[in-house]
């Protein structure tokens, strides 16, 4: 993904400042109705029970607030938290490192879990399920297998890509918690929010811009707001309003809808290149110089949310809506009735 793409929701260096922003517990946390009714229910039941929560999974685009749920849920239920993520556990011996050192009921949370590799995974099998390890000790004839008993603990996994996990580490998932795009109202809090704590002086019609155009998406409003904050400050205003947000998210290339350049990139090499598609991803994606994962889970999510985009069985396609942003005559061969869309995943 280009360097320079603000609006990309994957994590960046400056996003360190976003730590002071995450809200703490699940009452801060904005949005997500559904999920957090449920979590606060599953937490409550399994406090009264004095037992561990049973393994959560989230599932999302980047910046939705995976990381911060995770955190939250530990908080919430009083206990220990400790990360860690997929790609950087190198061998089963470094996850049963971390397992055996897990207190009663602490939660391990591991970001990225579609990418651990296959052999770690098996340990995590029966440590999720029965609380048991089960290692191969020494090599050859030697080798003998032994049990070692895990204190009763919570895994939360959060992955972008529910689709490249396997079944059965899937399965093992009690508490599986899919979360959506933000609303604009739910930006808009988060934005607020967000200001009050940098303290930074904005009005309701500025915030409410700056999350219309934050492409549902938390961490986007985030860092939105600090760099519309610089625009305003350099103009020598003392107060963000609509007008403030306009001409600085203009300036960054943030059109009206909340697309950027690679977003607008994305839509027009499928509009003048295959007509609107049907395309297939990976043409796409050597047509863009960007790797097919990124456009799967960053590009993709949003525009198909936003109506631009479909993914058919046959491939990608523009939808009448996306011609129209783009300022282009729509061709007939666009399908003006909705297709059923796969969904991705
Ligand atoms: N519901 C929310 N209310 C307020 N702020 C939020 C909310 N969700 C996320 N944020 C903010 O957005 C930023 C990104 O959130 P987080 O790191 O949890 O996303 P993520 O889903 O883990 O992303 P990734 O997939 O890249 O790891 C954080 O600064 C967090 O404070
Ligand atoms: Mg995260």
């Amino acid at each position: 993904m280009s360097e320079s793409r603000l609006i990309a929701p994957d994590k960046r260096e400056e996003d360190l400042a976003e730590a002071s922003l995450r809200p703490q517990n699940l009452a801060e946390f904005v949005g997500q109705e559904q999920a957090r009714a449920n979590l606060d229910i599953f937490i409550r039941a399994a406090k009264a029970r004095g037992e561990a929560l049973d393994h959560v999974l989230f599932v999302g685009p980047p910046g939705l607030g995976k990381t911060t749920l995770a955190q939250i849920v530990a908080r919430e239920l009083g206990v220990g938290f400790r990360s860690t993520s997929g790609p950087v556990i190198a061998k089963a011996g470094d996850l049963a490192a971390l397992l055996t050192n897990l207190e009663e009921r602490d939660v391990l949370f591991i970001d990225e879990i579609h990418r651990l590799n296959p052999a770690v995974e098996e340990i995590l099998y029966p440590a999720m399920e029965d609380y048991e390890l089960d290692l191969i000790i020494g090599e050859g004839p030697a080798a003998r297998s032994v049990k070692i008993s895990l204190s009763k603990f919570t895994l939360v996994g959060a992955t972008t890509r529910s689709g490249l996990l396997t079944t059965p580490l899937r399965d093992r998932f009690g508490i599986p918690v899919r979360l959506n795009f933000y609303t604009v109202d739910e930006l808009e809090l988060v934005v607020t929010r967000g200001a009050r704590v940098m303290g930074i002086p904005i009005a309701k019609d500025g915030a409410r811009e700056i999350a219309r155009r934050a492409r549902g998406t938390p961490r986007i409003a985030g860092r939105l707001l600090r760099r519309v904050r610089d625009f305003t400050l350099v103009a020598g205003k003392d107060i963000i309003d609509r007008a403030a947000a306009d001409h600085a998210l203009l300036a960054l290339e943030v059109d009206g809808l909340g697309l950027d350049q690679m977003d607008r990139r994305y839509l027009s090499v499928v509009a003048h290149n295959y007509g609107g598609g049907p395309v297939g991803v990976e043409t796409i994606a050597a047509a863009l110089s960007e790797p097919r994962d990124a456009i799967e889970e960053i590009i993709e999510p949003y525009l198909v949310q936003q109506g631009f985009l479909q993914r058919t069985p046959r491939g990608r396609m523009l939808t009448a809506h996306a011609f129209k942003h783009l300022g282009l005559a729509t061709p007939s061969s666009v399908n003006q009735m909705p297709l059923f869309d796969e969904g991705g995943e």
